[in-house]
């Protein structure tokens, strides 16, 4: 259990601001936890439903991840949480309507093309994710490719116009456009003046500077910012949260916390 004057006050906060609240997770290394396999990835234990349990209570609740929707669907779908895939290219909202940003359209063949090409040219070491509208070279399981995931990467990169996009032992490789968890913050949490933000990767940090940006902006904005240790990310994305937890398992309790206090009964 987190013990902080900076949990206590974020929960108060949270607490009376409940109707103009927001909480915002990202998936992999903070829902779940880091597996070698990335399709064998589910929640841990528990974290569904204090997700859910949330959602019942606050204005928003979302996963904003680098996942497709239709993965996020399988462990949120049935929760009124909000979903925002491959870094806000695409989002699902509360009620189930897909939505995909037109301009990544004219990319899918690029990618399809660097999926094939990954397959064949890269060591088979490299587990080669197909995301249809980007994709993610994985080397967890064979660290020393990563000079050659990178060098490979960003050649292809160059030559299809793909942006490169580095993560925890994975290069990903996404259409150009202006789209990141930065850009799906500054829309969702626009009627927003309290925040909550949990993250663990380099492609959350946007999302934090996001929420620098409007806290330094607007002196009654109140964001509370989670963070999960790692050895592989852990220093830089730490250095923006308030509280950091060793695992996703140690959410688990702070987000019951969380949901208890913003029941309208204990206010
Ligand atoms: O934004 P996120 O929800 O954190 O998604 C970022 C990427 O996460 C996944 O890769 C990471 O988790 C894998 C499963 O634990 C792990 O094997 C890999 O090393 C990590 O980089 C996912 O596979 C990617 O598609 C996401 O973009």
């Amino acid at each position: 259990m987190i013990e902080s004057r900076s949990v206590t006050d974020a929960l108060r906060i949270a607490a009376e601001r409940r109707q103009t609240c927001g909480f915002f997770f990202d998936f992999d290394g903070t829902l779940s936890e880091i597996r070698d396999d990335p399709t064998s990835v589910v929640p841990v234990p528990g974290v569904v439903e204090a997700v859910a349990e949330i959602a019942a209570r606050v204005r928003t609740v979302a996963v904003v991840s680098g996942r497709p929707v239709e993965f996020l669907q399988r462990h949120f779908g049935a929760q009124p949480v909000r979903l925002y895939g491959l870094y806000g290219m695409e989002s699902m909202d509360a009620h189930g309507t897909l939505w995909t940003d037109p301009e990544v359209l004219p990319w899918v063949s690029a990618v399809e093309e660097v999926v094939k090409r990954a397959v064949t040219e890269l060591d088979p070491d490299v587990l080669v994710e197909d995301k249809r509208l980007s994709v993610a070279l994985h080397y967890r399981t064979a660290p020393h490719l990563r000079s050659q995931v990178e060098t490979w990467g960003g050649h292809r990169a160059a030559e299809y116009g793909l942006s490169p996009l580095p993560g925890r032992m994975v290069l990903e490789l996404k259409p150009p456009i202006r789209r990141d968890k930065g850009g799906v913050i500054r829309t969702a949490t626009g009627d927003l003046d309290c925040v909550w933000y949990f993250g663990d990767d380099l492609g959350d940090l946007p999302a934090l500077t996001a929420l620098a940006d409007r806290a330094a902006a607007d002196p009654s904005f109140r964001v509370f910012r989670v963070g999960v240790s790692n050895p592989e990310t852990g220093e830089q994305v730490a250095a923006m949260m308030d509280v950091v937890v060793n695992s996703p398992h140690d959410l688990v309790p702070l987000l019951r916390r969380a949901a208890d206090a913003c029941t309208p009964t204990h206010r």
